[in-house]
């Protein structure tokens, strides 16, 4: 595409100067010939550095002071021009799709894929875009960012596009609304979940992760908000486009989550709506968030146009969010969770969710990641107090000693907690489910879906629902350890 089409295309003022470009970067070793190359400023980093190199390598730099290059495009806002002229290389994919987006501490991944399955259960062409990765149709497509850079996301939604897809729904990340990656979007609805401590290694304090979030609702026609939170509540509160607040703990709100019954099928439970009128619902993911999660994805498919009856109706259906309390079905008569819970507020979801599914002991196996938050470890480690016994192992230590990560965390625990520490992950998975008798549950958090372990800035494979389903096979062909 010519330089000049791409910025009209986005509406920025043409440059002076024509060249042909057919890819856009902001990493300048990937910069060539038919490139532009965003000059960003990142948290270590000024993009700025490295507009020689990628002009150097034949691209057009885009930057916000001049570099001093031969083809320089001076722009306000280089993360605003770069999610636009992605946009416009692929066509303004965008323009002709209706776009849902879900943010939060927690449940954005289980709401974006009960409203992905709910819409495709329903008849409608659509995609999703979550930290499991993108679906449309028969396709998928690995993400290695939950909210993909604007070159990727707009690179995937053409093709979802051109397969027919005329509604996406997706994730906003906390960072990807900080860094602008979705600049220019306009969502149908945009929901809130929840806000409890997690990233405070990018955002500073819960103030400025919050300021993070909240961007999403400047772009969005319509809301639907989680108001147990004081943060749900003040969002809700501080909005002018139209706004439907969900609740499960008693506050005010337009749905209310009245009671929840969890049993292994799943999650049965009771809303009360702003007419007063009561719907029974069931979702096959246990948990008492689980039927917020579902209840939000269900408004936000009455906005697509389905009847809330038709919405609930299929959302009896699902059964399974990839690793998102994922039961692991066994002939031991032990109740396995593969769960994604990763932060304090997450465990403690997860540990009383199970609770309600568990006869005797209930068992839980998690670390922490490396080179994140630090702070949430011992708060995890607290939260983890609520299991009977608690295996602590490794979870994507990065660039970080396993042995400290896990020490951090054993500072959160109270004393009279029984704990097992085991750095191997697969070994902690094995011994929680060799301890386990008939009656116990045992829950593996923090991997869910993923498929590899970062330990030393390597990836080594690590399917954790494999390796779970393969250890219950070997303990019923032996029916012991
Ligand atoms: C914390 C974070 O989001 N970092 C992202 C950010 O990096 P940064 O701001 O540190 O960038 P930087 O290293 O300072 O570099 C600034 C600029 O110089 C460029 N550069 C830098 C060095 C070089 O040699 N050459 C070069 O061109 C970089 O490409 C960049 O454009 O910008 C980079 C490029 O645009 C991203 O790759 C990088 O994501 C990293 C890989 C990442 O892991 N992000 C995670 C934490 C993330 O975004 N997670 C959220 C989900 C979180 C959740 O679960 O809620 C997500 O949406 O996935
Ligand atoms: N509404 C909720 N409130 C609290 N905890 C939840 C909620 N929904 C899910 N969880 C817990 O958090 C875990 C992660 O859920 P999910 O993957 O949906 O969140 P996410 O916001 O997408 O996370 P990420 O930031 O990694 O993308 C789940 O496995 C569950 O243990
Ligand atoms: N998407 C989240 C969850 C990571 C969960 C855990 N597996 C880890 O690596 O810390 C993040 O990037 O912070
Ligand atoms: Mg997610």
């Amino acid at each position: 595409m010519r330089l000049s089409t791409l910025f009209s295309l986005a509406n920025l003022p043409i440059p002076d100067f024509d060249r042909e470009i057919d890819s856009i970067t902001a990493q300048a070793q990937s910069a060539g010939e038919h490139s532009l190359f965003f000059c960003l400023r990142g948290a270590k980093t000024d993009g700025h550095l490295f507009a020689r190199e990628a002009s150097l390598r034949g691209a057009v730099v885009v930057c916000e002071t001049p570099c001093g290059v031969p083809d320089e495009i001076i722009v306000n806002d280089t993360h605003e021009a770069y999610a636009l002229l992605c946009a416009a290389l692929y066509e303004n994919p965008q323009q002709s799709i209706r776009l849902f987006a879900v943010t939060g501490t927690n449940g954005k991944t289980s709401v974006a894929t009960t409203v992905y399955e709910i819409l495709r259960k329903s008849g409608i062409s659509a995609g999703l875009f979550a930290t499991t990765g993108a679906r449309w149709g028969t396709k998928e497509a690995a993400l290695s960012l939950t909210t993909p850079q604007p070159f990727d996301f707009y690179r995937i939604l053409s093709e979802m596009k051109e397969d027919g897809v005329t509604h996406v729904v997706m994730e906003a990340s906390s960072h990807a609304l900080d860094q602008k990656r979705l600049f220019g979007l306009q969502f149908s609805v945009a929901v809130f979940t929840n806000l409890t401590q997690d990233h405070f290694d990018y955002h500073e304090n819960m103030v400025q992760y919050f300021c993070a979030k909240k961007k999403l609702f400047s772009m969005a026609e319509q809301a639907v908000i989680c108001v147990d939170d004081p943060y749900g509540k003040e969002l809700s509160e501080s909005l002018t486009i139209p706004v439907k607040t969900v609740s499960r703990t008693g506050s005010p709100a337009d749905y209310r989550i009245v009671s929840c019954q969890n049993d292994s099928r799943g999650v049965t439970f009771h809303v009360i709506d702003n007419a007063q009128t009561e719907h029974e619902l069931h979702f096959g993911i246990i948990g008492d968030f689980s039927a917020e999660n579902a209840l939000c994805a269900v408004l936000v498919c009455t906005a697509a146009g389905i009847s809330f009856e038709q919405a609930a109706a299929l959302l009896q259906t699902i059964d399974t969010i990839p690793g998102r309390c994922e039961q692991i079905k066994n002939r031991l008569g032990i109740t396995v969770l593969c769960d994604y819970a990763h932060t304090p507020d997450g465990i403690r979801n997860v540990i009383a969710a199970a609770r309600t599914v568990t006869q005797k002991q209930l068992i839980l196996v998690f670390g922490c990641g490396g080179d994140r938050d630090k702070t949430k470890r011992p708060l995890m480690g607290e939260a983890a107090c609520d299991a009977d016994f608690v295996v602590i192992t490794s979870d994507n230590p990065r660039h970080e000693p396993p042995g400290h990560i896990m020490r951090e965390i054993i500072q959160g625990m109270r004393p009279d907690v029984c704990y097992l520490a085991l750095r191997d992950r697969a070994a902690a998975i094995r011994y929680a489910l060799c301890r386990a008798t008939p009656g116990d549950t045992v829950v593996i958090a923090g991997k869910g879906h993923e498929k590899a372990q970062d330990i030393a800035g390597k990836r080594f494979c690590f399917d954790e629902r494999k390796l779970i389903r393969h250890l219950l096979r070997v303990m019923e062909e032996n029916q012991h350890c």
